[in-house]
């Protein structure tokens, strides 16, 4: 769906380059140098046929490359309607912003699709993205050295596993080829805890920023996230986890959820998992029995909440809507949810945003360890996993004697024993190093934060710290 923005909105490519100019403001660089990273050093376009339904189909897709001051680059290949050049180009470059602060070794890049992946049969989806595939790694555009993708909007673990096996089919010698793209299903060469990851690091995030007291006040709040009420937008990859996670394991009150057919609501509370259920059933929120159906759902972004958690699209909060925003603590799931024009008036208004740059990069951060794991063909935590599962299968063999004297009043079911003796020691590896960074890459803002008097905000707070990052890069490699 596009977004449609008030008439003196900048693009979302533009919004990215004012939020880097006002960090580079701020900052000491040589000439030049700031121009050299803010622009994209390539923008591939392609359009390509395939035969569908009796007739040929023409798609326009894109891949953009921000940032080589390392390589490979990575970044999402997002399917939707709206994708667009400029679209692809702001996403890179927040790529290279996000890697840079959370200090995963890669460039920034970025892909798109033009479709609506709800149009198409999951074996024609299989065929565009074949053929996309085709078009991109034929250009060294998917490649475990040079240009890594992963999921983000519209795409999932189904369609990386479909571009990686594209990937082995052109390049059979190639050893690495499980590295070309991450993201993949565990049983394709994917890692415990990717599909949770960006949704899982919100919730690190949010625990992060509740640590300190300083800034929970900063934000007009108080005490920890217990019972917090929250607001969710898109309850796809990204927004289903954080809310899941955010509701089961930190006592947040979900207390409404925005979809793209509309919004539902319900002051106690809204069991994610159920209404999860019922979307994946019904396409859609319209008719869920367990709270109140609103159907303007932008509507709800402005509705009394704690927090704030766009994690959709795009320009969702803009000059239109910002100074009516209720919440007052933002945090951007999503990738740009916030535009410039409406983060001066937030800031202005005292609310607080978490930027997307830092928010959302759990998903880059775990895209890492799998590239990592599949680079070096071994399964994380092998040794430990040995020593777990002889302690597991002492421990099955203890329930199931104990299951034999009551007379099988439990019932261990191969399942269980299945599901019990895969350990958890790769998802505990992946969640401790997920954690550590996203905790590291926040103390890294609120350094800035606490020890410069110019800086008021988190997002400039990051923009400084990934900048920085990337200037020493290009100082230390040359151009
Ligand atoms: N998937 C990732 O790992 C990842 C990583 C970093 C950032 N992101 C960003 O997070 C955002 C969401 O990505 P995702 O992977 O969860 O996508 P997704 O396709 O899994 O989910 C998007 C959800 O938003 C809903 N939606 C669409 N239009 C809407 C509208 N107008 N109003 C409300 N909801 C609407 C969709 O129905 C869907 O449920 C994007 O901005 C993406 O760039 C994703």
């Amino acid at each position: 769906m596009t977004q449609t923005l008030p008439i003196q909105e900048p693009s979302f490519r533009e919004s990215v380059d004012m939020m880097f100019n006002r960090a580079v403001a701020l900052m000491d660089l040589s000439p030049g140098l700031e121009e050299k990273i803010r622009v994209c050093n390539a923008t591939y376009t392609v359009r390509f046929g395939v035969r569908l339904r009796g007739q040929i189909h023409t798609f326009t897709g894109y891949r953009s490359v921000h940032s080589e001051h390392m390589e490979p680059v990575k970044g999402g290949i997002r399917y939707a309607l709206s994708v667009n050049q400029n679209e692809v180009e702001a996403l890179a470059s927040l790529m290279t912003y996000k890697c840079a602060l959370v200090e995963t070794p890669f460039g920034g890049s970025k892909g798109g699709l033009c479709i609506d992946p709800r149009e198409w049969e999951e074996h024609e989806l299989e065929q565009i993205t074949r053929r996309f595939a085709y078009e991109l790694i034929k250009r060294d555009m998917i490649n475990p050295a040079q240009n890594v993708p992963a999921p983000d909007m519209g795409t999932g673990e189904r369609e990386m596993a479909w571009i990686a096996d594209q990937y082995k089919r052109m390049n059979t010698t190639d050893i690495n080829g499980n590295a070309c793209v991450t993201g993949k299903p565990i049983n394709g060469g994917g890692i415990a805890g990717r599909t949770e990851a960006t949704g899982r690091g919100v919730q690190y995030a949010l625990r992060e920023f509740f640590r300190d007291p300083a800034d929970v006040k900063r934000a007009g709040l108080e005490g920890t996230l217990d019972r917090k009420t929250v607001i969710v937008q898109g309850l796809g990859n990204v927004g289903y986890h954080a809310a899941k996670f955010l509701s089961e394991e930190d006592g947040c009150y979900i207390t409404a959820v925005i979809e793209h057919d509309g919004a539902v609501f319900n002051n106690d509370g809204i069991d994610v998992e159920d209404l999860k259920a019922w979307i994946t059933r019904h396409g859609g929120v319209t008719g869920y029995p367990g709270a109140r159906y609103h159907d303007d759902g932008a509507a709800l972004l402005e509705q009394d909440c704690d927090i704030l958690i766009p994690a959709a699209m795009e320009g969702v909060i803009n000059l239109g809507n910002a100074e009516r925003i209720s919440a007052r603590l933002i945090i951007e799931a999503a990738n740009g949810p916030v535009t410039a024009g409406a983060d001066d008036v937030l800031k202005k208004r005292g609310v607080v945003i978490i930027p997307d740059l830092y928010a959302n990069a759990g998903g880059v951060t775990v895209s890492y360890f799998e590239w990592v794991k599949n680079l070096s063909h071994i399964r994380f935590g092998r040794m430990q996993r040995r020593q777990e599962e002889a302690r597991h299968e002492l421990i099955v063999a203890e329930l199931e004697r104990l299951d034999r004297y009551l007379g099988n009043a439990w019932s261990i079911s191969p399942d269980f024993k299945k599901k019990y003796l895969r350990g958890a020691d790769e998802l505990e590896l992946v969640r401790s190093g997920l954690d550590d960074t996203m905790r590291t890459a926040f103390q890294s803002m609120r350094a800035v934060m606490n020890t410069r008097e110019d800086v008021h905000d988190y997002r400039t707070a990051a923009y400084l710290v990934a900048i920085g990052r990337v200037a020493a890069s290009y100082r230390a490699k040359g151009l």
